[in-house]
């Protein structure tokens, strides 16, 4: 007789799983993703090497397909309502990777609607911020070939509602900012797949009355380095003046670089941004939707900090959206501006018009 081990119930948990499977996908292994009737072996193409690419395809028999999630379809000039499929065999790694991600490739004659099960494979990707480009092969009946591999059934994927809201918060410390005075820092914990997340308050926000707040996405290049290319470091440096000017408040510092879908597919999307792709065609390019960013861990820390009012200060209507749909009262807006540069003009043209925000760009453009 097996003993149980008194770790069984702890470590059977949704998020867990996912988070174990995602770890596989980044290390460029495959899955046994299915569901009560059937099994795909899953892989990454952005994470496996030419040398697993080609022993999967052996294994199965070439019967793998690539899925193309509706946005890299559409690039490609397909007209399609979801994500698609196309079979592999034959196809080299090299060959698979520009179908899944190069500018001006060509679509096979030979594609299908992905069904569901596959479909969902591409939130694994991106929770593993890796491209939505998975390899995929039923092994229904060859489950044997893969028991060497993680396994995870599709509907863990549904179950994430709570792990996706759980945080705890960790420190919290006195940091002395240069233009801000003394900052306190704290960190959270929590979530799914995710860093640690940080709370920055300025000056001495007055708990009773609607706290002035500001979500802000990281961006390594336009706040670490003051890239011209966005306006993210002078919103995140205006963003923490206005809310000391305020008499203080809270900026959320989220860890959802590249709107979410990582530091290695934003550089990517700049490439082809180079090319003459506004932000959203070249996310698209590479099997993105316009925005991936979630905003549960905004919701969970503001609780956790006592924070239920707020004035938020923001240009995009996603997250005041958010912040209402998770119970937090959003008493005001305030806009949050940066310098409109020959270089980000068009990123915030296209910010304006394709993704909604709250941005006169041509009162901004004339200022300059
Ligand atoms: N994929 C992609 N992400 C980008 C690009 N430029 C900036 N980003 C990311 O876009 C996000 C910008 O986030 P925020 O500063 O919170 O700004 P916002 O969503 O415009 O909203 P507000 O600033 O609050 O109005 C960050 O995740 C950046 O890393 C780009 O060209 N492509
Ligand atoms: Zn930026």
């Amino acid at each position: 007789m097996t003993a149980k081990s008194p770790f069984s119930l702890e470590f059977s948990d949704p998020a867990i799983e996912v988070e174990r499977a995602v770890s596989e996908l980044r290390y460029g292994r495959p899955v046994l993703f299915g569901n009560d009737t059937r099994q795909l072996a899953v892989l990454a193409l952005d994470a496996v090497s030419p040398r697993v690419f080609d022993q999967f395809a052996e294994t199965v028999g070439d019967s793998h397909e690539l899925l193309i999630t509706r946005q890299r379809a559409t690039r490609l000039s397909l007209k399609t309502n979801g994500d698609v499929a196309v079979p592999l065999a034959g196809m080299s790694f090299d060959e698979a990777s520009r179908l899944s991600y190069a500018l001006e490739a060509k679509m096979p004659a030979r594609v299908r609607p992905a069904e569901a099960l596959l479909s969902s494979t591409a939130e694994l990707a991106r929770t593993a911020l890796l491209l939505p480009a998975m390899v995929a092969a039923d092994v229904t009946d060859l489950q044997d070939r893969f028991s060497a591999c993680c396994r995870l059934h599709a509907d863990r994927l549904t179950r994430l509602s709570p792990a996706r809201e759980n945080f705890q918060k960790v420190v919290e410390t006195r940091v002395p900012l240069k233009d801000y005075g003394n900052a306190q820092f704290v960190v959270f914990r929590g979530g799914l797949a995710q860093k640690d997340q940080v709370a920055i308050i300025v000056g001495k926000p007055d708990m009773t009355k609607p706290v002035p707040i500001r979500i802000h996405s990281s961006c390594i290049t336009g706040d670490l380095c003051g890239s011209l290319k966005c306006d993210c470091g002078d919103q995140l440096r205006n963003g923490l003046e206005l809310l000391e000017q305020a008499g203080g408040g809270v900026l959320l510092y989220l860890d959802q670089e590249g709107r979410g879908t990582g530091i290695g597919a934003k550089m990517r999307a700049y490439g082809y941004q180079h090319r003459g792709l506004d932000t959203i065609d070249a996310d698209a390019e590479l099997g993105f939707a316009e925005d991936h960013r979630r905003y549960e861990m905004a919701v969970a820390m503001l609780r956790l900090l006592g924070i239920a009012e707020v004035v938020v200060y923001t240009n995009n209507p996603t997250k005041i959206a958010a912040l209402k749909a998770g119970g937090i009262g959003v008493h005001a807006r305030t806009p949050v501006l940066g310098r409109v540069t020959a270089e980000n003009e068009n990123y915030l043209r296209t910010k304006t018009l394709r993704a909604g925000h709250m941005l006169d760009i041509e009162t901004l453009v004339a200022a300059e």
